[in-house]
Parts: structure tokens; C-alpha cells; sequence
């Protein structure tokens, strides 16, 4: 076990394989870190950032942060609840969004949470259920499964289950409907609460800056388009963002070329506008980086 480290190179543990493993990697790449094959080592070292990524199984992550193994680990936020992990919350990421849920045969008797009480719940999540339960002055039986809860009804291992869901998709295929939620989940980046050197703190803060910078700019796009210099004050009201943006000349005479960033979220809704207000030439481009 690792107390106060004096080297700076930053161990971060990191899915092996599976939902979050490809979407962390292109994070990690998206920000400018370089792996060699990172398909055949479990202990990865990054060739131009003081880092090195150790690839495990989700369930492991938590623990291995905790411990101080890793100094930092992306996991779902429902593996460290689950564990409940002694470690520091430092980023939600906006992948691997699912949530725990209860769910239960579509025919039977068991309609909300409210008709839990004496009932068996197969779950791989057994204390975020009994915490869910407790909350709600529920009591029930939990069969931990680790995997394949879904059949445990038809199988008659229990009545109900707990189980992540996203889409639904796997709930219906298994004529299971879901009651409620009990809990939401995204991946988060996780650090551990064991003494690190002044090195690796400095390295942690450029690594979050980083991330900031990716998270913003996967959110935002450049904007470009041309229109007349008397609609400005219109597109400016249009785009509420666009506080100062960049208002160039064109040679044709009154019209001028206006560049911004704007959120991706807004900008299917403002376009109609900004082609009434007289905006032609609309180009939207992607960032890939946004630093303050
Ligand atoms: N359907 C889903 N949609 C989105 N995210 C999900 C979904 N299912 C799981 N996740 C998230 O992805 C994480 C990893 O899921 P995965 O199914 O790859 O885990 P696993 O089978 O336990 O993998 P491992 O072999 O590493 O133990 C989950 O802990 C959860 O945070
Ligand atoms: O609501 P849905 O979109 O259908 O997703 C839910 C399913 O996704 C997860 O399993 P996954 O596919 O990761 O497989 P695993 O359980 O074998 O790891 C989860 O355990 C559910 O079975
Ligand atoms: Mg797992």
C-alpha cells in the first residue's frame, strides 16, 4: 500500500473492457495523451504526459483509488456508491449515464416499490438496495447475483430485481417493467484521499484543466456566417450567448462576416432566427479544445 508518494507519475485506473473503456480512452486521448497498444498491457505508460493507466475490472477501480494504488480512476458513480469507497468525487463525465432501477415481471402482483415488503430482490448492487430499502421503512430479502439479474424472476430466485438500466431495452426484452429509481449514475473521475506529493497534486490540476477545457468544448461549436451589418443587434439578441463576437468587414459593402462559440444545445433552435434576422452563409465547426 502507497502512503505519500515522492514520484509525480500519475497511475490512473481505468475500465479494461466494457462500457466505459472505449469512451474513457478517447477522453484520454481527446486531451492529449499518447498510449502505445494499450489492447495487450494491463500497465499502460503514456508516452508524452507523466502518466500511466492500470486497466482492471469496474468493480476493482473504487478500491484500488481508495488504497492509494491508483491516484485517480474513471468509474461509474454506481460502482463507488455500491463500494462506498473512500475517495474524492472530482468530475461527473457525461458517459456511462444509466440508473439503478427496480423492476419487476410485467403480470405480477407487484406493482411499485410500496408492495416490496417480504419479497426476494436479486440485485448486484446489494447495498445501494438495502440503503434504498431502509430509506423507505421497506423490508425484503436480497439475493446478490453478479450478473444476468434479469432472469432471476423467470427463474424464480426472487420476485423483483434491482438492475442498471438505459434504455429499457434489456427490462422488456425479459418482461420486466420498471417501478422506480433508486439510483442515478454517470462515470466519474475519482481521487484518491491518501497523501500525494506537491508533484502529483500539480500534475491532477493540469489533468482537470484538461478535461475542463475537453468537456467545454465538446459542448460548444465555432460559429461563422455572414449578414448584413444593420441585422447585428438582432443576431446579438437571437444568440444571448454572443457577447462580444468577432464582427469583421466583407468586401461586399454593408455586410459583415460574425464569429462566436455557442452551446450545441441552443443552436438547432436559434438557426431559423438567425435566417430571418438576414444571417446566410451559416458554418458551424467543431472545437477541440477551450481553454480559458
Ligand atoms: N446500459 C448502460 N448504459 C450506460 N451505462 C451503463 C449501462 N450499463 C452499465 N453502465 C455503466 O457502465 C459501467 C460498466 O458496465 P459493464 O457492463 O461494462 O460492467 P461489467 O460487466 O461489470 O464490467 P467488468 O468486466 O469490468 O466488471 C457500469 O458500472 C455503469 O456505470
Ligand atoms: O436498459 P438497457 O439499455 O437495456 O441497458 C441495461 C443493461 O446494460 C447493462 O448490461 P451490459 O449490456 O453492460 O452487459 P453486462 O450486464 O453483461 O455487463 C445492465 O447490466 C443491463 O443489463
Ligand atoms: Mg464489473
Amino acid at each position: 500500500m502507497r502512503t505519500l508518494d515522492s514520484s509525480t507519475s500519475l497511475r490512473i485506473a481505468v475500465q479494461k473492457s466494457g462500457r466505459l473503456t472505449d469512451k474513457t480512452l478517447n477522453l484520454l486521448e481527446g486531451i492529449g495523451l499518447k498510449f502505445d497498444d494499450y489492447k495487450r498491457s494491463l500497465l499502460v505508460k503514456c508516452r508524452n504526459f507523466d502518466v500511466e493507466l492500470l486497466l482492471i475490472r469496474d468493480d476493482d477501480i473504487p478500491e484500488y483509488v481508495e488504497d492509494g494504488v491508483c491516484d485517480l480512476g474513471f468509474v461509474g458513480a454506481n460502482t463507488v456508491a455500491e463500494d462506498e469507497a473512500d475517495v474524492t468525487i472530482l468530475r461527473g463525465l457525461d458517459y456511462g449515464v444509466c440508473r439503478l432501477s427496480i423492476a419487476a415481471p410485467k403480470a405480477g402482483d407487484i406493482q411499485s416499490a410500496a408492495d416490496l415488503n417480504g419479497k426476494r430482490i436479486a440485485t448486484s448492487y446489494p447495498v445501494l438496495t438495502r440503503k434504498f430499502l431502509e430509506s423507505k421503512g421497506l423490508s425484503a430479502d436480497i439475493v446478490t447475483l453478479s450478473g444476468s439479474v434479469e432472469i432471476a424472476p423467470r427463474l424464480e430466485i426472487a420476485d423483483v430485481i434491482t438492475d442498471l438500466v438505459s434504455t429499457g431495452g434489456t427490462l422488456k426484452a425479459n418482461g420486466l417493467q420498471e417501478l422506480e429509481t433508486i439510483f442515478d449514475s454517470e462515470t466519474q473521475l475519482v481521487k484518491t484521499n491518501k497523501p500525494l506529493s506537491e508533484g502529483k497534486q500539480a500534475l491532477i490540476e493540469k489533468f482537470l484543466q484538461r478535461i475542463e477545457g475537453y468537456q467545454k468544448a465538446e459542448k460548444s461549436r465555432y460559429i461563422m456566417m455572414n449578414a448584413p451589418e444593420s441585422a447585428v443587434d438582432e443576431i446579438k439578441d437571437i444568440i444571448p450567448s454572443l457577447k462580444s463576437p468577432t464582427v469583421m468587414p466583407l468586401a461586399d459593402n454593408g455586410m459583415v462576416a460574425i464569429h462566436t462559440v455557442i452551446t450545441i444545445t441552443t443552436f438547432w433552435d436559434l438557426m431559423e432566427n438567425l435566417k430571418d434576422a438576414g444571417a446566410t452563409g451559416i458554418v458551424v465547426l467543431p472545437i477541440e479544445s477551450m481553454i480559458a
